[in-house]
C-alpha cells in the first residue's frame, strides 16, 4: 500500500529503486569482571590498532573520490583513537574497574555522548556521530564480529537507515547507490553534507521509514520536495519516471554552464554572483561558476560565539575569501547586526521595533571600536583580491560620509604603520530603505556601486514584516511600486556611471530576473544553487526586448498583473 514519508530534501534529486534498510547493528555487551587486566587492556589497544588501518583505507577512499577537504572527517576520526576521554577513559575502567573492555567502551561511549547531544551547538552535536561510528567499529573487533557496511550491494538500491555514519556514507558504492534516507538527521548531518559532494539524492529526518518499509519494496525518493513514497501506484511511478528524466536532464544542461560566460541572448553581459556566510559556503560558490561574491554576510562570522571576532581573525578570514576567488569580486558587507540579528554578547537596550531601531550601520557608527577593528581586517586583506567594501542599512548622505571617513582613517592609520592596502577598493551601500532609493542620485555620486537589499527593501516599503507569517501577502517583489524604487536606482546609477547590483533574494528569483535585466541592473547576487538556473535563464533574454517589457510592467497597478506579465512573456 502507498505511503508517503516527509523530511529534509538535504541533497536533491530524484531515484527511484527498491529499499534496503541498512542497520548498523548496536551491540549492548554484558557486564564481566576480569581477572587479567593487563590482557583485557591488550585486547583493546589491539581494536584501537586494527580501526586505525581500516579508518586510514577509508580516508584514502575518500581522498581519492572527494578531495582532501571532505577526508578530514576521517582525519578526525583518527584523532579521536588517540583521545584520552575516549581510549584512556576504556582503559581505566579496564585496570581499576577489572571491567570487560567491551562494557568499558559501551561505558565511556554512553558518557562521552549523552555529554555532547546536551551542548546547544549543531556542530559539536555532529561529533556524536563521530564517536558513535568509532565505537561501533571498536566493539566490531572486540566482539570478533563483522561492522556492517555498505559495500557489498550489487544492485540498484535506496538505502533507509536510522543515521548513517561518516564511514558509511563514505563507503557508498555508486554504481549501485541510488540515493538514501534516514530517520534522524538535519541539512547539516555529516550525511548530508556527504550526499551533497556525491550529487547522491538523500532526504534526512524523515521518521520511522524502515520500521514500516520491507526490504525490496519499491520506492520513491523525491530529494526535491523531501518525500518518500512507498510501494508507489503504476500512475505515480509513470509521473515521477518522467519527473526524473526532466529533473536529470536539465541538472546535466545546467553544469555545462558552470563554466560559460553569464551573457544575455543579445550579449549583454552581467555578472551572476552569490551570497555567503561563512568560508564554508564557498566550495558550492564555486562548483556552480558565480562570477564573484555579491554579499557576504559578515555578521555570521560573530554569531553563534561568545565574544567579538579578534581583527587577526577576520583579517584571515577576508583573505582566504578573497583568495579563493582568485581575482574576482568580492563584495564584503559590514556588520549587520540588530533587527532578527542578536549577539549574546552585546548588551544592547531592548527595542519596541528592532527593524526599525540600532541596527547595522547605525550601531556600527554608536559602537565605532567594532566598526574600526572590522575596516582594519578588510583593508588588511584587501592585497589578496577584489575586495568591495559595503555599508548596509543607509538612510541619509551623512551615514554614509560618516562611515567612508572612519575608512580613510583607518586606511591612513595603516599605512602609517607601513601596512600595505590596495588602491583599488570600490566603496558601496546598501538599497534597502525606501529614503535612500528615492534619493539615489545624490549617493550616486560618492560611491562605487549600489546594491539593492529587496529583503529589507520590501519589508520597509511595504510596512509588512519579512519574519511574519500573518503579513506575508504584503510582502510582493514584483509590486510595481518595489519595481519602481528598484529602477530608480538602476537609472540613478547608470546617471552617474556606477554599477548596480542586488543581492537580495529577488535576485535570484526567475520571474524578476528577465525584469530586473530589463531595466539595466549589472550584477546579481543570490544563493548558488540559484546561479545555473539565472544563467541560463539570462542566455534566453534578450536585453533590449525586456528593457521595454519592463517599462510596461512598471505601469502595472498590482504585483498579479506583472507575474503575469512576465510569466507569458518569458516562458519560464
Ligand atoms: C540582502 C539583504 O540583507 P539581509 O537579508 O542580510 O538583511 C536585504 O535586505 O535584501
Ligand atoms: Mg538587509
Amino acid at each position: 500500500m502507498t505511503n508517503t514519508f516527509r523530511g529534509v530534501a538535504a541533497s536533491p534529486g530524484i531515484a527511484i529503486a527498491k529499499a534496503f534498510r541498512f542497520t548498523n547493528t548496536r551491540h549492548v555487551p554484558q557486564k564481566q569482571t576480569i581477572s587479567d587486566a593487563d590482557a583485557e587492556a591488550g585486547r583493546f589497544r589491539q581494536a584501537v590498532e586494527k580501526a586505525k588501518g581500516e579508518i586510514e583505507e577509508i580516508r584514502q577512499l575518500t581522498e581519492t573520490r572527494l578531495g582532501a577537504q571532505k577526508a578530514e572527517i576521517f582525519e578526525a576520526h583518527l584523532f579521536l583513537l588517540e583521545d584520552p576521554d575516549l581510549v584512556d577513559a576504556v582503559l581505566d575502567k579496564v585496570n581499576d574497574e577489572k571491567l570487560n573492555a567491551e562494557y568499558a567502551l559501551h561505558e565511556v561511549t554512553e558518557a562521552v555522548v549523552e555529554m555532547l547531544m546536551e551542548l546547544d551547538n549543531e556542530m559539536v552535536r555532529e561529533r556524536a556521530a563521530d564517536v558513535k561510528d568509532i565505537s561501533g567499529r571498536l566493539m566490531s573487533h572486540l566482539l570478533g564480529k563483522p561492522y556492517a557496511t555498505l559495500t557489498g550491494i550489487s544492485e540498484e538500491t535506496i538505502i533507509l537507515a536510522e543515521d548513517l555514519t561518516p564511514s558509511d556514507t563514505a563507503q557508498l558504492d555508486l554504481n549501485y547507490i541510488r540515493g538514501f534516507v534516514t530517520e534522524i538527521g538535519s541539512r547539516t548531518s555529516h550525511s548530508a553534507i556527504m550526499a551533497r559532494s556525491l550529487e547522491l539524492p538523500a532526504v534526512v529526518g524523515a521518521g520511522a521509514v524502515s520500521a514500516s518499509v520491507a526490504d525490496g519494496t519499491l520506492i520513491i525518493l523525491d530529494a526535491v520536495e523531501g518525500q518518500v513514497i512507498v510501494d508507489p501506484s503504476e500512475e505515480v511511478l509513470a509521473e515521477y519516471r518522467e519527473k526524473k528524466q526532466r529533473y536529470d536532464e536539465r541538472r546535466e544542461q545546467l553544469k555545462l554552464l558552470a563554466q560559460q560566460p553569464s551573457v544575455s541572448a543579445d550579449g549583454v553581459h552581467v555578472e551572476l554572483a552569490a551570497n555567503i556566510g561563512s568560508i564554508e559556503d564557498l566550495m558550492k560558490v564555486l562548483e556552480n561558476g558565480a562570477d564573484g561574491v555579491g554579499l557576504f554576510r559578515t555578521e555570521f562570522i560573530y554569531m553563534g560565539r561568545n565574544s567579538f571576532p579578534s581583527e587577526e581573525e577576520q583579517y584571515q578570514i577576508y583573505k582566504h575569501v578573497l583568495e579563493k576567488l582568485d581575482g574576482k569580486r568580492v563584495v564584503i558587507r559590514t556588520l549587520d547586526i540588530g533587527g532578527d540579528k542578536e549577539l549574546p554578547y552585546l548588551e544592547l537596550p531592548k527595542e519596541s521595533n528592532p527593524f526599525l531601531g540600532l541596527r547595522a550601520l547605525r550601531l556600527c557608527l554608536e559602537r565605532e571600536d567594532l566598526f574600526r577593528t572590522q575596516l582594519r581586517a578588510l583593508l588588511r586583506a584587501s592585497t589578496s583580491g577584489k575586495l568591495n567594501i559595503m555599508f548596509p542599512m543607509i538612510a541619509v548622505l551623512s551615514e554614509l560620509r560618516e562611515a567612508k571617513r572612519i575608512l580613510g582613517e583607518e586606511r591612513a592609520k595603516l599605512e602609517q604603520e607601513g601596512i600595505a592596502v590596495s588602491d583599488a577598493i570600490e566603496v558601496g551601500m546598501m538599497i534597502e530603505i525606501p529614503a535612500a532609493a528615492l534619493n539615489a542620485d545624490h549617493f550616486a555620486k560618492e560611491v562605487d556601486f549600489f546594491s539593492i537589499g529587496t529583503n529589507d527593501l520590501i519589508q520597509y516599503t511595504m510596512a509588512a514584516d519579512r519574519m511574519n507569517e500573518s503579513v506575508a501577502y504584503l510582502y510582493q517583489p514584483y509590486h510595481p511600486s518595489i519595481l519602481r524604487l528598484v529602477n530608480m536606482v538602476i537609472k540613478a546609477g547608470e546617471r552617474a556611471g556606477i554599477w548596480t547590483g542586488m543581492c537580495g533574494e529577488m535576485a535570484g528569483d526567475q520571474t524578476a530576473i528577465p525584469l530586473l535585466l530589463g531595466m539595466g541592473l549589472n550584477e546579481f547576487s543570490m544563493s548558488a544553487s540559484s546561479v545555473l538556473p539565472a544563467r541560463e535563464l539570462v542566455g534566453r533574454l534578450s536585453k533590449q526586448e525586456w528593457a521595454s517589457l519592463s517599462e510596461q510592467a512598471l505601469t502595472m497597478g498590482t504585483q498579479e498583473e506583472v507575474q503575469q506579465f512576465v510569466e507569458q512573456r518569458s516562458q519560464i
